[in-house]
Parts: C-alpha cells; structure tokens; sequence
C-alpha cells in the first residue's frame, strides 16, 4: 500500500536532517514542503511570528492543538526553558504516529507530551489526568471550526488566567471566521492581527494574537 504525504515527510526528515537538531529538523521540512510536496505544517514565514510569541511569553505550559508532523511542536519546544513543557493533541493516529517519531528525531522528546485524541475530549481532561494548573501559551491550528468552541472550553475549565496568550493560526485560509468574530468582540481578549502568507504559498494568511484578561 502506498506511503502517505506525512510518512513521506518523515522519511525525508529521517535521511536528510541531524538527529537531535531541531532547526536542521525544521529546515529539512520547510526544504521538502516547498520543493516537493505541500504539507499543512506553519512553516517558516509565520513560523517566526510563532518563535517571537514564545519567546516573548517563555512560557511553562503551553497547549498545541494540532500536531500534524510535528512541526510545530518541534518548533516550540526548542524555545522552552528548562522545566518548561508543551502538551500537544492530534487526533489522527497516523499524524500522531509521525510526529512521535519527528519529536524525538529532533531530540525535544523531553519537553513536549502528544496526547492523541478529540480537542473537546482531551481539554478537559488536562487539569486532573494532565496535572496542568493553568496555560501560558495555546498555539491554536487544528481544525478551523473548533477554534472557537475550544477557546470557550479552555475557559470553562478555568485552564486561561489574566495574561494567557493564545496565537491562532490560519485566519485568512482555510479561514476561521465564527473565531475571529468570537475573540475580537469578547471585552475579556486583547487581539491583534498578524499578517502573513501561508506556507510555502504566495497566498494571504494571517495570525491571531489573542490575550485573556481574565
Ligand atoms: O486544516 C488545517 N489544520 C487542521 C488539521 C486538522 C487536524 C486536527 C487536529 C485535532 C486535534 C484535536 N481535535 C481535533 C483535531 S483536527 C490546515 C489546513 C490548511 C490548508 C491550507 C490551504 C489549503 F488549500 C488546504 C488546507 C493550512 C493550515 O495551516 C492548516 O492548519
Ligand atoms: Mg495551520
């Protein structure tokens, strides 16, 4: 049976990148990506408003909703300092099965945790099985209908406090318009827009900053 796209990606990885070398991980992707098949992952031109947001906030916990191949997952925890952590969920088992392996190809296995199911099963889990207190960062980039539901539950669950950042992507394409008309009209997030294009495509796209103020 044919290899998929993702599996393709992670081969190419596995060949071409250096073991434990999270940028050779990230380039050897965006390399593949641009020149020879498109995939989903942030990718390198809004990948650094991705890093300036994280560095910015450094933050403990950080929640990532859709890991895809790992890209972005590898791409965050590179920056978190010692202690910190990044809880990623993916539904897809074969996207998680890939990003497991590109997680600890790039040698950031100890700070990032895949949690493999639903965004709205695994959210309210992550106080009591995750042992999470509250959420620094949440890097929002699954799909786009469930940016909005998600925010809400992340807050019935009490996991945003005043200065919680969360960073949405794709909110010109695919598009996230019910989020976009969710957050900027809510009095309790500060927003700010984040123009881009998206990856590896001369196509506008942007990223939401969005700030609880608790
Ligand atoms: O769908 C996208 N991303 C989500 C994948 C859905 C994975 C999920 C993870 C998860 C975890 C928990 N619960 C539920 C879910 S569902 C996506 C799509 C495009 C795109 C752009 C142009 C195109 F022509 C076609 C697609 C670009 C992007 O940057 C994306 O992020
Ligand atoms: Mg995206």
């Amino acid at each position: 049976m044919n290899q998929s796209k993702e599996r393709r990606i992670l081969n190419f990885v596995l060949q071409n990148a250096v073991r434990g070398d999270p940028c050779s991980v990230m380039e050897t992707i965006d390399k593949y990506c641009s020149e020879k098949e498109w995939a989903m992952n942030v990718g390198d031109v809004k990948g650094v408003i991705l890093d300036k947001t994280v560095e910015e906030i450094n933050p403990k916990v950080a929640l990532e909703l859709g890991t895809y191949c790992g890209y972005s997952a590898v791409r965050i925890a590179r920056l978190l300092k010692a202690g910190a952590c990044l809880l990623t969920v993916e539904f897809n088992p074969e996207f998680a099965a890939i990003a497991k392996q590109m997680i600890e190809f790039a040698g950031v296995q100890d700070k990032v945790k895949l949690l493999e199911g639903p965004s709205e099963v695994i959210i309210p889990q992550l106080k009591k099985k995750y042992e999470v207190d509250t959420l620094d960062f949440v890097f929002v980039d699954h799909w786009k209908d469930r940016y909005a539901p998600d925010t809400i539950l992340l807050q019935e669950c009490s996991l945003l406090r005043k200065g919680s950042v969360l960073l949405a992507d794709n909110i010109i394409f695919p598009g996230a318009p019910e989020f976009v008309k969710y957050i900027r009209n809510n009095p309790r997030f500060q927003c700010s827009t984040y123009p881009s294009y998206l990856e590896y495509m001369k196509v506008q796209d942007a990223m939401e900053k969005a700030v609880f103020l608790g």
